[in-house]
């Protein structure tokens, strides 16, 4: 429909508000014919079909006054809104639906998150994941001061007397479906690498350090270092000859004569956040088995970038050892008995990466649910073809199905003492992200068919499938591949399994 003369030839209407986009012609990345040729009209569909509302929230300085009499259709998402879209959401936050895990206090939680989340991470994760730069430090300043930094190390006695997020939850009233909260709001900012990134590292290595360590007082300067934001620390166990295969490793730490230092020889790869570390948590064999020590960065530590699929914000790395000295204070549990440093995090790590990537899952598919609706093929909606609609189905399923067994996971480490996690929750914790990152794998390869090309593109409306598309495999291996946690799973099954059943 042409629409009144008041529009000039590089003016058009979208959704009852009037652009004018003579300035923007040439910028256009979809090129100028294109806008040319709605000038003067209403473009509303034509829009939609092709871009996400969040552009126009982003250039809504084109536009220059509404269409008298007319309302806008297309809702604006603000920080912190939730999602609309139906399964958008887990059930817990979706109003119809009630849960039996959450509090208020895991809401208030929720809430705050996600504006913190919304405002603060997501414009720098984007930017990172983009540019490769990593995570600034007045960012991780904001999450140090916010208590984020404490939280994301789960439960426990280093969040007591911390305020979180200016108080609105204590400290001590922290447990494992805040941990899940922290998890779900952080990952929305969407940008794989940069998940990583934001000091992942800390997560899986800090925690030795809080348990193991032999020396109060060396603990709380470290603690203190890393919680603050000044120091970063990473965990470096695998190497070229060993990943999954933890006492196949080959670094080397022998004892100086006077017994007071380490010297330390070796290589480790795929090092999260290892690139701009200060400490790094090393497995190391020494004379009879396995151990593991905090060494510092100093002279004969070097760290180079691995190029890997997802962004170099994430600062993965390969890092040589070359006569290193560590002081055997720096010792983390027992000489030779390492593996049960390293074991125990484990199960944290894993059910934090099922966390994640189950989060992640639905939002590629409230992605395709959104596009679904938006795109139109020959003259209609894509939702309206079947076969669509079965693909819905289906993520939407594995979704919903790896939700309520994390949240049954999540609950029996509310009540289980970390003995009890230990002896009864690594299989199931296990049998989880194994499953997760099979779904992923189902969510990722139904999403690239919904978006067709566009899923095949770093930028523009697909970005999203492409990105989960190239690196959902990060969570199928890192922390266990699915083959050996599912193995994990089973075995441990059978040894609960009676001798009377045979
Ligand atoms: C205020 C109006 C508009 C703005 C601010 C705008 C902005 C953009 C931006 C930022 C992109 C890059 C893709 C992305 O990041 O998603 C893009 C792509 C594109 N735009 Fe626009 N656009 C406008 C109106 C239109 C209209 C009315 C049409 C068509 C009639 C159009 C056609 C296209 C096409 C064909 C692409 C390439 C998209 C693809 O291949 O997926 N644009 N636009």
């Amino acid at each position: 429909m042409m629409l009144p003369q008041l529009l000039t030839r590089a003016e058009i209407i979208i959704d009852s508000k009037v652009y004018d986009v003579t300035g923007f012609v040439d910028a256009h990345p979809g090129g100028e014919s294109v806008l040319r040729q709605v000038a003067g009209r209403d473009a509303t569909e034509a829009f939609y079909n092709l871009h996400r509302q969040e552009i126009l929230q982003k250039y809504g300085n084109l536009c220059i006054g509404t269409i008298d009499g007319e309302e806008s259709h297309v809702i604006e998402q603000h920080p912190g809104d939730l999602s609309l879209v139906p399964y958008g959401e887990p059930t817990w936050l979706t109003p119809q639906f009630n849960s039996p895990y959450y509090t208020e206090s895991h809401r208030r939680l929720q809430k705050a998150l996600r504006i913190f989340t919304d405002t603060y991470v997501t414009p720098v994760a984007q930017e990172c994941e983009r540019t490769g730069q990593h995570i600034p430090q007045h960012l991780i300043d904001r999450m140090s001061r916010a208590g984020i930094l404490h939280m994301r190390l789960g439960p426990g006695m280093h969040l007591h007397g911390v305020q979180l997020l200016g108080g609105i939850v204590k400290g001590e009233e922290f447990d494992s479906f805040h941990d899940l909260i922290v998890g779900q709001e952080m990952v929305r900012a969407n940008a794989r690498g940069f998940q990583d990134g934001n000091l992942t590292g800390m997560i899986i290595s800090l925690s030795a350090v809080l348990q193991f360590a032999n020396n109060d007082a060396w603990k709380s300067r470290i603690a203190q270092e890393v919680f603050s934001g000044k120091k970063k620390i990473c965990l470096a166990i695998t190497e070229a000859f060993a990943g999954s295969d933890v006492p196949g490793i080959r670094t080397t730490a022998e004892k100086t004569n006077d017994g007071k230092y380490y010297m330390v020889n070796g290589t480790k790869k795929w090092i999260t956040n290892g690139v701009f570390c200060d400490y790094f948590v090393t497995g190391v064999n020494t004379d009879k088995g396995l151990s593991v020590v905090l060494i510092e960065r100093c002279e004969g530590v070097e760290t180079t970038p691995i190029k890997t699929a997802y962004s170099a914000t994430a600062g993965t790395a390969y890092v040589t050892f070359e006569n290193v000295k560590v002081p055997v204070e720096n010792l983390l549990g027992v000489e030779n008995k390492g593996i049960h440093v390293i074991l125990p995090n484990f199960n944290h790590e894993r059910w934090m990466m099922s966390n994640a990537v189950i989060r992640v899952s639905r939002l590629v598919t409230e992605e395709c649910i959104k596009w679904s609706n938006q795109r139109l093929v020959f003259g209609e909606k894509l939702i309206e073809q079947p076969a669509i609609r079965q693909k819905l189905a289906k993520m939407i399923a594995h979704c919903e199905a790896n939700q309520a067994w994390l949240e049954n996971i999540t609950y029996q480490m509310t009540l289980m003492p970390y003995k009890q996690q230990s002896a009864h929750l690594a299989g199931p914790i296990g049998l989880l992200k194994m499953f997760a990152t099979r779904s992923a794998h189902e969510c990722a390869d139904e999403a690239v068919q919904i978006f067709g090309g566009r899923a095949l593109t770093r930028t523009g409306m697909g970005k999203t499938i492409e990105m989960f598309h190239r690196t959902y495999k990060f969570d199928a291996i890192l922390g266990g591949a699915e083959e050996i946690l599912g193995d994990l799973g089973v075995r441990q099954a059978l040894k609960n399994m009676p001798r009377s059943m045979l």
